[in-house]
């Protein structure tokens, strides 16, 4: 088994760590966009490290980097790209479709794709912009992941926060469940991601994989964006007096238009999680449980970089214009971090 890794970020760099650490070792290879990469990687003597957050105060009590990996580059130097058969894209959700787009002459039908990112919209723009014809499209898998990495030294990352990698069939569109007869997967790829220990990965039905992505848009479409106008940990998103108002609506809003996307589904237990204090309280508890956390929205903003906004409230804002749904509050702080993100560039 040989996966390639699109995305050397944190999530990247902590999925690679995992997968050679996994009963299955696969051949792991990073795929470099940008020569930086390769600096830090001389830097770093070609490893891997991944530490466990509470061992940050036991020096010498870390995980070992690891050197298993093979790097290449984007685009493959050489005349002829070998296929790539099995993948995993952890580039943040705008940057997805054009770096996928980067390598599309190495993967076919025979290809599997991984998507871990936040946020959704994203796949469907690889399905538009790069994979438009079924024919020639590869099989798609979407995770959705529960842990929170960040980076400490060159190819070095802290596991703050505990999670499993929650995965399963993704249909080419987001919220589309796709045909349970469709079983072209890699029965390999999928045994390997489920020995990845580490990963803690989790295979979960397509609806029910729908349903933790629309979840998680919930709760980062609510967190996210207020931590970011606020500068505040995540915990305060909901602590703080100001902008309670914004939040409830924030919630009823995503609510509102997750349920009329769900609106086909005849699982009512579902669409209950979708309502009311139910939903409110949901989000409460993950700003409680990732208190100490500055969410990524917040990050970005602060290192002046795009944030992941148009595929978090901006999907949102999209789907409740094409269903005829009221969304203003999402539609008023989409504009908001967008002003953010053009103040704090400058
Ligand atoms: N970190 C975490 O704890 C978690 C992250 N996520 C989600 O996972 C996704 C990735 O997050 P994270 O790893 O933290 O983000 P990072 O920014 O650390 O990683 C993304 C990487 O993708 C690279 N990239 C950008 N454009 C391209 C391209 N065209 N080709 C190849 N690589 C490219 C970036 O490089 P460059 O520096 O050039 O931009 C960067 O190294 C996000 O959607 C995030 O919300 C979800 C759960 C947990
Ligand atoms: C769950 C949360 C809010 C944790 O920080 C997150 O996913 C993010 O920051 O993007």
């Amino acid at each position: 088994m040989h996966i390639h890794i699109l995305g050397v970020g944190n999530l990247g760099r902590y999925i690679a760590y995992s997968l050679v650490r996994g009963a299955d070792r696969p051949k792991v290879t990073l795929l470099f966009h940008k020569k930086e990469l390769h600096r830090e990687w001389k830097k770093s003597e070609g490893t891997i490290q991944m530490i466990q957050c509470q061992m940050l105060a036991r020096p010498g009590f870390e995980n070992k980097p690891l050197n298993h990996f093979k790097v290449e580059d984007i685009p493959y130097p050489g005349p002829r790209a070998p296929p790539i058969k099995h993948l995993i894209v952890t580039t943040k959700a705008p940057a997805t479709a054009g770096a996928v787009h980067s390598i599309k002459g190495r993967l076919s039908k025979d290809s599997q794709i991984l998507f871990v990112h936040n946020g959704l919209g994203a796949i469907d723009e690889v399905t538009d912009k790069v994979f438009p014809d079924p024919k020639t499209r590869p099989y798609y898998w979407a995770g959705v992941c529960e842990a929170g990495i960040y980076g400490h030294g060159p190819f070095q990352v802290v596991k703050a926060g505990e999670g499993p990698l929650v995965f399963g069939h993704s249909g080419a569109r987001s919220c589309e469940v796709p045909d349970d007869r469709d079983n072209s997967f890699d029965l390999d790829f999928l045994h390997t991601l489920l020995a990845t220990h580490p990963l803690d990965a989790r295979l979960e039905r397509p609806e029910r994989l729908v349903y933790k992505q629309l979840r998680k848009l919930v709760v980062n479409s609510v967190i996210n964006p207020l931590t970011a106008m606020y500068r505040c940990k995540n915990g305060e998103a909901f602590t703080r007096k100001e902008g309670q108002q914004l939040r409830d609506a924030l919630v009823e809003e995503a609510g509102a238009v997750v349920r009329a996307l769900l609106a086909t589904r005849d699982d009512v237990a579902v669409k209950a999680d979708f309502w009311g204090d139910g939903l409110r309280n949901y989000v409460e508890q993950i700003a409680y449980l990732t208190r100490e956390n500055k969410s990524s929205m917040l990050q970005d903003i602060e290192a002046g970089r795009k944030t992941e906004i148009d595929y978090i409230n901006g999907y949102l804002v999209r789907q409740a214009k094409r269903l005829r749904l009221p969304c203003e509050h999402h539609e008023r702080i989409v504009q908001q971090i967008k002003e953010l993100e053009a103040n704090d560039a400058l």
